[in-house]
């Protein structure tokens, strides 16, 4: 059965609705190019003004290539097929002797917005739905189907290199300006003008909108040079080299205005291939294929919506939260804390950032005014009668936190939930007293909220599976990949970043400097090294949660000691302009009295593969044991809660996956040849049972 249907209007203009039977979204699939030819042909035999491409779904225009049928390639050839494949149908609908237009509404990505590229026109709805991007760099691709080479001819060199090397998806209102569409209007008029635009004739060419230096630049071989040096030289940086889809995409790109059309496509084609069997690519689509089973579970259709919301500490997380219920969640906002100064501090904090949306011309000042109505302040509990959930987000006292449940539940109605942000405490403690202890339930954000795509939910054992579900939907709506963890201390990602985060701590006690340690870890594919992750988070916040830790988990939670003079000394982290780092405006640098402090000989004797390896080895041991424990539900969210919530390098695909991939015996060996030195690295036991099995986490 074939994606197309055909219409024939009154003015011969023939209206193709694409609509893959039985799926809510439209991708590419094996039968597409086949169906496409037919469809032309149609056309051509029935001599039509014009073709308009309409989607046949209400939200979706098409979401790319089917990432399922490109995982079934198995051999190199197999990919080159398919990118072959797309490129030939698309080359076919140039060649038309008709114009046609893509009328999008809804998500036109990858694969998709290559398809529209090949069409003569481009018209799209100004609905929120509306999306345009190659968003191939987040699987490890590139677009194989033409886009490498026609979206800069349309956009320009820099922009169609800045949106596929970041795989940016641009709204409407973008995508008229940048001129990738030709026309962005409402959704009511959309086959209109697309029909308007099919009797219109074949557009002349034209040359991309750019202003007078992007012109001067793109336009000769000296400053097209200097432009993929750059790309290249900041994708190695940003990237490590452990990506090799950008610089990929380099290449096609460069193909495209340095070679002929035949030897630009086949670099493409052939960059595709390799991309597609590389197991960087299989990393990023597994991400893919577990965030969307994710999206799946802990859906209730008859569970009541969360319509307005309460957080409790206008603090920079409580700042954070209300922040994405305003912009995300879209709903009322209502921050309490005991001053005035921190409710203001935390709609400052909202409006700094849309500010800057505004000044990007994302959004509009009446856009941002809306938002902002939406969040409101107290410092009583007035109109928290009709809340639907209550945040809290104020410092780790049981006390001031069960205290607040009581307030809530004197306060509110008898459906709230109660969610505490706390990051260490015992949910279960702070619903000791609670009267309704079904509606008590932990929802862990990570700074900073509106950037951490993450947060663990945790029940108790005596929250109600509605409460699970309403949070787990609130916080879809909040813009978030929640994982439900099982409430012990440091649930999750915190108990696999604390052991981790204390090896680099021995190692810079034992001698090694600060600035090799992070750039260790950097170079293994973390965003941050482990001592600069401490002072963004702030080293006092550290050594609060470590004897919690310590106290429920064991003596390998231990923070070390010295520690305590930082705090003393006040050097809290970037807080306060100086932790391991001085904080300067000019940007960080190694503050080298630190070592003084903490009674530290520099004395460099591991190589950074060494240092590496023994932090990473004391995550991965603790991830299996959380496993064991059930602490996670599954090795995928082990993974995905890594990734997003510590930054575990994507390309590993998360701590399971890579141990996978190392073999768990090696694993195993590592962590029985550090134990030598320091008993903490002893293998985990489920690890130990794993190996002696011969057994794998996928
Ligand atoms: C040759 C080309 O250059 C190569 C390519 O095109 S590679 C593909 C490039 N495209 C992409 O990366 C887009 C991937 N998709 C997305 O980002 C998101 O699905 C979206 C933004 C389109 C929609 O998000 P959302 O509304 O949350 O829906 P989401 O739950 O993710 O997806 C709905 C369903 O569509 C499926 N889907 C979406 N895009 C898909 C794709 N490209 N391939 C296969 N399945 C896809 C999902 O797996 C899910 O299926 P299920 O319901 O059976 O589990």
């Amino acid at each position: 059965m074939s994606v197309f249907s055909y219409e024939l209007n009154d003015h011969r203009v023939a209206i193709v609705t694409i609509d893959v039977p039985g799926e809510k979204m439209n991708t590419l699939r094996d039968s597409f190019a086949g169906d496409l030819a037919e469809i032309i042909e149609k056309g051509r035999a029935d001599d039509v003004t014009g073709m308009v491409f309409v989607s046949g779904k209400a939200d979706n225009f098409i979401a790319g290539a089917d990432i399922k049928m490109l995982d079934s390639a198995k051999s190199r050839a197999d990919a080159l097929a398919l990118s072959e494949m797309c490129q030939k149908a698309f080359f076919e609908m140039k060649k038309l002797p008709f114009p046609t237009v893509a009328a999008i509404h809804g998500a036109a990505l990858g694969g998709g917005l290559e398809f529209a590229l090949a069409c003569d026109y481009r018209v799209c709805s100004t609905d929120n739905m509306t999306k345009l991007g190659l968003p191939e760099v987040q699987l490890g691709l590139l677009p194989g189907g033409g886009g490498t080479q026609r979206l800069p001819k349309l956009v320009g060199i820099q922009k169609a290199l800045e949106w596929m090397l970041t795989g940016k998806q641009v709204f409407a209102k973008q995508a008229k300006k940048a001129g990738l569409v030709d026309d962005a209007v409402p959704q009511s008029i959309l086959l209109d003008v697309a029909i308007r635009l099919a009797r219109a004739g074949k557009p002349k060419p034209r040359m991309p909108r750019l202003d007078k230096i992007s012109q001067l630049l793109e336009s000769n071989p000296f400053g097209r040079n200097i432009i993929f040096k750059k790309a290249e030289e900041n994708v190695l940086k940003k990237t490590g080299g452990h990506y090799p889809a950008p610089i990929a995409i380099i290449k096609a790109v460069r193909a495209s205005v340095e070679l002929d059309e035949l030897k630009a496509y086949k670099t493409e084609a052939e960059g595709f291939a390799d991309l597609v069997m590389s197991e960087v690519s299989v990393a990023l689509r597994g991400i893919f294929f577990a965030t969307t089973e994710m999206k799946k579970e802990w859906k209730s259709e008859d569970a009541p919506k969360t319509r307005r919301v309460a957080v409790l500490g206008g603090g920079l997380m409580g700042a954070g939260i209300a922040h994405v219920s305003a912009v995300k969640a879209s709903v009322p906002v209502r921050i309490k804390d005991v001053a005035h100064q921190g409710i203001g501090n935390a709609m400052n904090y909202s409006y700094k950032i849309l500010s800057k949306r505004m000044k990007r011309r994302i959004m509009s000042k009446a856009d941002v005014q809306l938002v902002m109505n939406r969040i409101t302040g107290a410092t009583d509990y007035s109109g928290f009668k009709h809340m639907d959930m209550v945040i809290e987000a104020v410092f780790e006292d049981l006390n001031l936190k069960q205290s607040m449940v009581a307030d809530i539940e004197r306060e509110c109605g008898e459906h709230t939930i109660f969610a505490s942000n706390t990051s260490s405490l015992p949910i279960g403690q702070i619903a000791e007293k609670a009267t309704r202890p079904e509606n008590v339930i932990g929802l862990h954000y990570f700074s900073p909220v509106e950037k951490m795509p993450l947060v663990e939910i945790i029940p108790h054992e005596g929250t109600s599976e509605a409460t699970i579900a309403r949070t787990v939907e609130f916080s879809r709506k909040q813009g978030k990949t929640p994982i439900v963890v099982k409430d012990k201390a440091g649930f999750y990602v915190n108990r696999i970043l604390a052991p981790y985060v204390n090896e680099a701590a021995n190692l810079l006690l034992a001698g090694e400097p600060i600035e090799k340690i992070d750039a260790a870890l950097v170079e293994f594919g973390f965003p941050v090294g482990p001592l600069a992750l401490l002072d963004e988070v702030g080293i006092d916040i550290g050594s609060k949660i470590a004897p919690i830790l310590e106290k429920e988990l064991g003596s390998r939670f231990k923070a070390p000691d010295a520690f305590s003079r930082l705090i003393d000394a006040k050097r809290l982290g970037r807080k306060t302009g100086r932790g391991f780092y001085k904080y300067e405006q000019k940007g960080k640098k190694v503050d080298e009295s630190v070592y003084e402090l903490l009674g530290v000989t520099v004395a460099p004797r591991l190589n950074k593969q060494e240092i590496a390896s023994r932090c990473v080895a004391q995550m991965l041991n603790e991830a299996a044991r959380c496993l064991d424990e059930g602490i996670i539900a599954s090795a995928r969210d082990g993974d995905i809660g890594a990734i997003f919530g510590i930054g575990f390098p994507p390309f590993l695909g998360g701590p399971f996956s890579y141990m996978d991939k190392r073999g768990i015996s090696k694993v195993c060996s590592e962590l029985s040849t550090f134990a030598t030195d320091n008993p903490v690295f002893s293998p985990a036991e489920p690890l130990m049972a794993m190996a002696e099995n011969g057994k794998q986490y996928y």
